[in-house]
């Protein structure tokens, strides 16, 4: 849509987080301007590319971000900001829907209201619940078996209802199982608080978790561990950037799967582990964890016809050794004191 498009601002909302550093990078790259407003309850300021416009608060500030989209020329969001942990929404689902369901509300409507032209959200596949056959389509039906994947959902529909009512059109992003660093060493998962298994994976590997517990091995699959479709995080980041372009150039709002379209057993990703390390990774069998899905795919056929994207690191050993330099990289700045 030209050149004037190209100069909207774009605002990334938990830009400080995981995922959402990431996406900056990528934008910056692109020579777009990005603003990151993040309340730092989960991430961390230095996660943040340098040249980005940074500013701490909260997503239902309305005066705050009514006067962000004002002041810098915002005519884009991408949404990451809110809590993300499927058990943790199990014991406080009441944090879950304010924080991802009420001030996503809020931020929203402002965003209608002011004009912004297109939204991209973080979904997820927890909204799928367990699906009666794989790989899951965008248009499988939805049935969330936790208050995360609920609260993900609400904000989908929620979406669905404004952008009938305004211009603002969308992109649900619904992520697999997202894992990985930047390969530069820029950025990674930085909260220790975590449940993800590639992530813990590569923490025992490293000597920052004394083992890795599987969650069950009796469910109905080839080695009896669940299966996952894991994206790199760097690949996701550019999935957010083809999106951005997918709205620019007039696509209409839609919902997006986002993996690679084939799964890991748990135990092939704890033999990918120890290839690379060359090490036994510690590991204690457990018992099944309440609320897991035996096996989650992406149907991706919507992602490649829609998306001007195509994957670098869809390659488990590849996602691997970048999550374990990463876990390095937090050992030695542990070890040098400024953690
Ligand atoms: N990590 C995954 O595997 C995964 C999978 C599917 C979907 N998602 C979604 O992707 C998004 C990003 O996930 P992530 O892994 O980067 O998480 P993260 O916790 O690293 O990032 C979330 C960021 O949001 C910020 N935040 C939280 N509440 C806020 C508020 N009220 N106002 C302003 N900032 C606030 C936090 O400080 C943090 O920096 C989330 O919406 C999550 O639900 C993540
Ligand atoms: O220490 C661990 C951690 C995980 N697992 C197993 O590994 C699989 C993946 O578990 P994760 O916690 O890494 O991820 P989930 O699939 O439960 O959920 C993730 O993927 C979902 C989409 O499928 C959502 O996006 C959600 O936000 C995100 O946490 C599950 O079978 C789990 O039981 C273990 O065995 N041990």
């Amino acid at each position: 849509m030209g050149a004037a498009t190209q100069a909207d601002a774009i605002l990334v909302t938990g830009g400080a987080g995981y995922i959402g550093s990431h996406v900056c990078q990528v934008l910056c790259d692109a020579g777009r301007q990005v603003v990151v407003l993040d309340d730092l309850s989960r991430g961390h300021r230095r996660q943040i590319p340098p040249g980005v416009t940074f500013v701490q608060g909260d997503i239902a500030d309305d005066a705050l971000v009514g006067q962000l989209i004002a002041s810098h020329g915002i005519g884009w969001v991408m949404h990451f900001a809110g809590r993300i942990l499927v058990p943790d929404s199990m014991r406080d689902p009441v944090d879950y829907y304010t924080t991802n369901v009420a001030k996503s509300l809020s931020l929203i409507a402002t965003c209608a209201r002011a004009g912004i032209r297109g939204f991209v959200f973080s979904s997820t596949a927890a909204v799928y619940g367990t699906p009666a056959q794989l790989p899951v389509t965008e248009d499988t039906p939805c049935r969330p078996m936790s208050p995360y994947g609920h609260s993900k959902l609400m904000i989908e529909q929620m979406l669905a209802d404004i952008g009938q009512v305004s211009a603002m059109r969308f992109v649900c992003l619904r992520y697999f199982n997202v894992a990985g660093a930047d390969p530069q060493g820029r950025r990674g998962q930085r909260e220790d608080e975590t449940t993800h298994l590639i992530r813990v994976a590569c923490q025992a590997a490293v000597g920052r978790r004394a083992f890795l517990e599987v969650f069950g091995d009796d469910y109905d699959t080839p080695d009896g561990t669940c299966i996952r479709d894991f994206i790199h995080v760097c690949d996701l980041a550019g999935v957010h950037y083809a999106a951005l372009g997918y709205l620019d150039s007039g696509g209409k709002s839609t919902v997006i799967n986002c993996g690679y379209g084939h799964g890991y057993s748990i135990r092939e990703v704890i033999a990918a582990v120890e290839r690379v390390t060359g090490r036994p990774l510690p590991v204690r069998q457990g018992g099944r964890r309440d609320g897991d899905i035996p096996a989650m795919v992406a149907a991706v056929g919507r992602m490649r016809a829609l998306l001007d994207w195509s994957p670098r690191y869809d390659d488990l050993d590849q996602i691997i050794r970048t999550a374990l330099a990463w876990e390095e990289s937090l050992n030695r700045t542990d070890a040098a004191g400024h953690g």
